[in-house]
């Protein structure tokens, strides 16, 4: 990946290194948005944003969007509740009724996948319409489960990535570029 002012990034014992530059991604995310302009030209989709990584690619990504759009934000609860059909996480936070709505689901990354399948499982026992996923980074060799992503920014390799969004224990949400944890 380019970056154009090398620098780094020290968090606890951990460094990251310059792996997307800021520009990098704007370009990219103009790219993905013209595309859904064109895709979604004569609906009205609900954007529905994954807290709490996806809130900087969402923002971005929807300054770009032309079309006329709603948003709302849920959160993947962080504790795991045992049923009898297994493990589920809640999904907090949509309040709105998304029967028969266009969704597009952003997130910053789909890693495992297992996230945004959670996600979208629970959203489609509502009936909407549809469902499209937009994640800004994508790991193809750390999915464990099969998944259609419609919008993709990056493919990465298998590494740990910061910033845009992204944490490390909480912290390097708020950096322009995205870093990767030095090797
Ligand atoms: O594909 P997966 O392996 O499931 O990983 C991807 C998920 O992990 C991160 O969220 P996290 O649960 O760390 O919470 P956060 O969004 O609040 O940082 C990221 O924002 C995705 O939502
Ligand atoms: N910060 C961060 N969070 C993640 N969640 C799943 N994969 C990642 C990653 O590479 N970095
Ligand atoms: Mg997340």
């Amino acid at each position: 990946m380019i970056f154009p002012d090398a620098n780094m990034l020290a968090i606890n014992d951990k460094r990251f290194v310059p792996f997307i530059a800021a520009e990098a991604i704007q370009t990219r995310i103009q790219e993905l948005a013209d595309q859904i302009n064109q895709e979604y030209a004569d609906r009205k989709p609900l954007i529905v944003v994954v807290l709490n990584g996806a809130f900087i690619f969402a923002a971005d990504l929807m300054k770009n969007l032309t079309i006329p759009c709603e948003v709302t934000f849920i959160r993947v609860a962080s504790y795991t509740a045992t049923e009898s059909t297994g493990q589920l996480r809640q999904i907090l936070g949509l309040s709105e009724t998304i029967t028969g709505r266009d969704l597009i689901v952003i997130e910053d990354i789909v890693d495992t996948g297992l996230t945004i399948c959670e996600v979208c499982d629970q959203l489609r026992s509502q009936q909407p319409a549809s469902i499209a996923i937009a994640t800004l980074l994508f790991k193809p060799t750390a999915l464990k489960k099969s998944i259609d992503l419609h919008y993709v920014g990056f493919e990465i390799e298998n590494r740990f990535v910061l910033g845009y969004g992204l944490d490390y224990d909480g912290i390097g949400r708020n950096t322009k570029d995205i870093m990767v944890l030095e090797e």
